[in-house]
Formats: structure tokens, C-alpha cells, sequence
């Protein structure tokens, strides 16, 4: 464990990572922050939720030359929320300093800023297609960028942002350093990435899992048309102070917040075709406590950091195995503690030993609870909160008022029914939740190991996406939709031995934000 003050790093940011409440240094902090801080491209890869962006953060910080009024520093995130909540660690980082930054991203007012862009800020966080754009209205002036960085440089790499990159490396001198960061970074997308950096240092935290240890990994097998009510029965076992349901899609989204609200649960969802102003407000209600459920499509899977999420739930199994690493990477973070429940369809478990195949983590089969489960579960909540009103005790008339009930009743009566009355009885109206098409069955590959078929990780992602044409979200917003079902061998159950079932990755549009 190394100390910040052993880092060589300057006393203004030494002051800002203190008052950060920071004192050891993460091991992806530690083994990056030197190289980055010598000038060397890095390749980091660590684990979601341990510290990635102040490994990128401090080195670029430390570079920014506070009377120098030129852009210095480019940072590229995939989505909106991303970009406002890397700019407000940065900000922090940079706060003794004071380096200036702003952060630039799509449904925010251009001319807003067009006009902060003229206060000489030094480093600028932004997303892809909001970045293009002030490029192209020459409103951004990228040749004097000394330090680019990608964070969740994988999911930016793939086809759909790869035009938008390929075009924002060429207004960025060709001699900038350039820092990677992401928790995954499969092997062809690092191929791309060593392509535009100069022998890059790759800096990788060993762990024997790609999950941290404190996420406890569950699964439930479902049919579709049952998984509401599973969902449903598990919230009211689990009572999850903080939880994000994923959903495969938008309407997915919007039908699963609505039907969880129907339920009397405090949900709301959030996605790409929402306007900026509202999936700012969703994001600060789940923040502050005022709902405890967010349901999100992928937009919130990357990067975000909000403390406390002690439940994630994949009520769609993710397609690829890194998002599903990013998913669950919600909860768990900062050595927190954290659960994940992924449901699977009967059809989908291929799908389940891909993502155990490369997150090298078993997840534990769950047997949906049943309803009298979910009640003792709801009971157990009232009894809790009981206690807590008992353990303050200011009940002050009550108390009188107790002993008159008492000189009428068994106490134990009147217990039971305080519990009664406080529980909340599981909700079973009927919820009809359109059908989602399962994934398409995985196909089996013949012969094991093998070339890889048809374009790899970054399979087909490219039909959801034209260059042109962007949509209020930043990213590919196309329903293209996956209509293929390979008509080959495939199995939907079987050993779970995960050698048989290693298929080709292919993957299609995404369509979720
Ligand atoms: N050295 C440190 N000591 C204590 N807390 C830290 C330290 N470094 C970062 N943190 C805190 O840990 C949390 C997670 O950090 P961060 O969001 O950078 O993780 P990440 O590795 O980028 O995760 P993801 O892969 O999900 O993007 C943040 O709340 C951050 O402020
Ligand atoms: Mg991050």
C-alpha cells in the first residue's frame, strides 16, 4: 500500500486527494500514476469501482500548466452522466490547483457552451458526439491537447464510437500522450487501441476474477413471462436500500419503472430518449434517497459511481460479458459490499456460462421465493422498523395510550397486530410486461478453439449506428433490433462446465440507450 505523499506528486494535488478523503493509493493508482506521470501512454485495467478515474485524474492534473490558457486535456467518456460525474472528480482533483475544466455533452444548450468554451478552460471532459460537433462548428480547438484519455476506452473503441474517435484523434497533435482506462479491454479492442498510442505501458491489476471479490454473484432462472413476479417476490426478500434494475431496452425501461411503481415501489427509470433535464433529475432523486430503485438500458452501466447501491439486477441478461462486468460493477465499489442477481430464461443460459467463462466467477443459483417468502420478508421490515421506533424511545403518550389498550388486550395481540399493521402485504396486482425477444440462442462452435468467425468483439454493431444522422442521445440509437436466431445446434442447458459452449461473439446493434 503505497501513500499518496510517497507518489511524488505535488503538494496542490496532494492537498486536493487529502481533502478528497483519499490517503492510500489504489493498486491501479499506484502502478499508473508514475508511467503517466513520465510522460508514457498507459493501458490501464482494474477492477470496476477502484479508482480508475483519479489514476487518470492526478498525472493528467499534474501536467496542466495553469498559465497556459490553451486546451491541454481531452477526456472522452461514453455517455452524458459519465462526463458530469468524471468532470466533478476531476474538478475536485484539480480544485488547490485551479485548473479549469469544463465538460461539454449532448442535450445540453450549445450556445451555453459555446460561451463557457470562451473562459480558456484547460482540460475538457465530453462525450464523443458533442466533442465532434464543437469540432466541427471550429468551436473547440484541440492543437495544443498534451494528455488524451478514453475512459471506458473499450466500450468507446467499439464500432459504434470508432468513427467519432477516429475523427477527434485527427484535430489532437499526434504527439499527446494518451491514457486507456477501462475494468475490461478484450484483446482486439486493445489491438485498435496500441494502434493510435506509442508504445503504451499496459498496466493491468492482477485478480483471479474480473469481479470484485465483494459483489456476491447470484442467478434465477425464469421464464420470461414469470420474471416480474420473481423480481418482485426478490425485492421484497432482499428489501435493497439502493438498487438498479438493467433492462434490455427503452420500452423495457419505461414499462418495468411503471410497473414496479404500480407495485408501491419508489422507482423511476432512466435511458437515452429522455431528456437531458430529466435524466439529470432521475439520477439526483436515486442519489439522494428519494427512490430506491432505478431502472436503467446500459446508459448506466459504465462508470457511474454512486455510493451505496447495494443491489444490482439484470432483469435481462446482459448480451456481452463485459457489460455485464459493468453492470454488477454498479454495487461493490470502493470495498463496499454487494449483491447482483442476474435472470436468465430457460433459452439464455448459454448466455449465463459465457459470462462465467470470462468473468472466471461461478454466479449461485437462486430459487425464486415464494410468496409467503416475500410476506416474512415484508413482516421482517415492519418488525425492524418497530424496533427502531422502540430503541429511540420518545414515545412519550403513546405509552398511556398503550396501557389502556393493554387493560383490554393480551399484549401479544396487540403486537401482532402493530406488525400487521405495518406490513406491507406483497402487492400481487397482474402486470403484463410486453415480450421482450430472448437473446437469440447461442450457437455452438464446432471444434473448440478455432479462428474467430465474423468480425469478434466488435461483431456487428456498426448497423445500429450511421455517422450522420445523430440523435439527441450520444449514442447509436438505431431499433434495428436483432432479428437473426441461428438455426444451428445449440443447447440451453447442460453441463455447466463452460468448455462446451465458447460460440461465436457475435453481437448485435446495441439498441438500448
Ligand atoms: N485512493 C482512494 N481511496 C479511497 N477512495 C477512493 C480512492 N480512489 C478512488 N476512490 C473512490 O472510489 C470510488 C470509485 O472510483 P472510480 O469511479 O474512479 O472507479 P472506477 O475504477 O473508475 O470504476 P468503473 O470501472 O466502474 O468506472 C469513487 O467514489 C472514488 O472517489
Ligand atoms: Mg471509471
Amino acid at each position: 500500500m503505497t501513500n499518496f505523499s510517497e507518489l511524488n506528486i505535488s503538494a496542490s494535488t496532494l492537498k486536493s486527494v487529502q481533502r478528497m478523503g483519499f490517503e492510500e493509493a489504489t493498486p491501479i493508482q499506484e502502478g499508473t500514476i508514475t508511467h503517466a506521470m513520465e510522460g508514457r501512454d498507459v493501458i490501464g485495467q482494474a477492477q470496476t469501482g477502484t479508482g480508475k478515474t483519479a489514476a487518470f485524474g492526478i498525472p493528467m492534473i499534474e501536467k496542466v500548466d495553469t498559465k497556459n490558457p490553451n486546451i491541454q486535456a481531452l477526456i472522452i467518456a461514453p455517455t452524458r452522466e459519465l462526463a458530469i460525474q468524471v468532470s466533478e472528480e476531476l474538478y475536485k482533483l484539480g480544485y488547490d490547483k485551479k485548473v479549469r475544466l469544463l465538460s461539454v455533452y449532448g442535450g445540453q444548450e450549445i450556445g451555453r457552451q459555446i460561451r463557457a468554451l470562451k473562459n480558456k478552460p484547460q482540460v475538457i471532459v465530453g462525450t464523443p458526439g458533442r466533442i465532434l460537433d464543437h469540432i466541427n462548428r471550429r468551436t473547440l480547438k484541440l492543437d495544443q491537447v498534451q494528455t488524451l484519455i478514453l475512459d471506458e476506452a473499450d466500450e468507446m473503441l467499439n464500432m459504434g464510437f470508432i468513427e467519432d474517435i477516429n475523427k477527434i484523434l485527427e484535430s489532437v497533435p499526434p504527439e499527446r500522450q494518451t491514457l486507456l482506462f477501462s475494468a475490461t479491454m478484450p484483446g482486439p479492442i486493445r489491438k485498435i487501441a496500441e494502434k493510435f498510442m506509442k508504445d503504451p505501458v499496459e498496466v493491468k491489476i492482477k485478480s483471479k476474477e474480473m469481479t470484485v471479490e465483494n459483489i456476491e454473484q447470484f442467478y434465477v432462472k425464469a421464464h420470461e413471462r414469470e420474471k416480474f413476479d420473481v423480481l418482485s417476490r426478490i425485492l421484497n426478500v432482499h428489501q435493497p436500500e439502493l438498487a438498479i434494475v438493467f433492462g434490455r431496452t427503452k420500452r423495457r425501461v419505461d414499462e418495468l419503472a411503471q410497473a414496479l411503481s404500480i407495485r408501491g415501489y419508489l422507482a423511476e427509470g432512466i435511458h437515452g430518449d429522455l431528456s437531458q433535464a430529466k435524466r439529470m433529475s432521475v439520477l439526483k432523486q436515486f442519489k439522494s434517497n428519494k427512490i430506491d430503485i432505478l431502472v436503467a438500458t446500459d446508459v448506466a452501466a459504465r462508470g457511474l459511481d454512486i455510493s451505496g447501491v447495494t443491489h444490482v439486477y439484470n432483469f435481462d441478461i446482459p448480451q456481452d460479458p463485459e457489460s455485464y462486468v459493468h453492470r454488477i460493477g454498479r454495487t461493490g465499489r470502493a470495498g463496499k459490499s454487494g449483491i447482483a442477481v442476474t435472470f436468465v430464461t430457460p433459452r439464455e443460459m448459454g448466455y449465463l456460462r459465457i459470462v462465467e467463462d470470462t468473468t472466471k466467477k461461478r454466479m449461485t443459483a437462486l430459487t425464486p421465493p415464494s410468496s409467503d417468502e416475500a410476506l416474512v420478508g415484508q413482516q421482517r421490515v415492519a418488525i425492524e422498523n418497530l424496533s427502531e421506533i422502540v430503541n429511540k424511545n420518545d414515545l412519550g403518550d403513546y405509552r398511556t395510550l398503550a396501557s389502556e389498550m393493554l387493560e383490554k388486550f393480551e399484549a401479544i395481540d396487540v403486537i401482532a397486530a402493530a406488525i400487521k399493521s405495518m406490513t406491507k402485504e406483497p402487492d400481487a396486482t397482474p402486470i403484463a410486461l410486453s415480450e421482450e425477444r430472448p437473446l437469440p440462442a447461442r450457437r455452438e462452435r464446432s471444434g473448440g478453439g478455432g479462428s474467430r468467425s465474423g468480425g469478434g468483439y466488435k461483431g456487428n454493431r456498426s448497423g445500429g449506428r450511421s455517422s450522420s444522422g445523430r440523435s439527441g442521445s450520444d449514442r447509436g440509437s438505431s431499433r434495428t433490433g436483432s432479428s437473426s436466431r441461428p438455426s444451428g445446434a445449440r443447447r440451453s442447458s447442460g453441463p455447466r462446465d463452460g468448455s462446451t459452449q465458447r460460440s461465436t461473439r457475435t453481437r448485435s446493434p446495441r439498441n438500448e440507450n
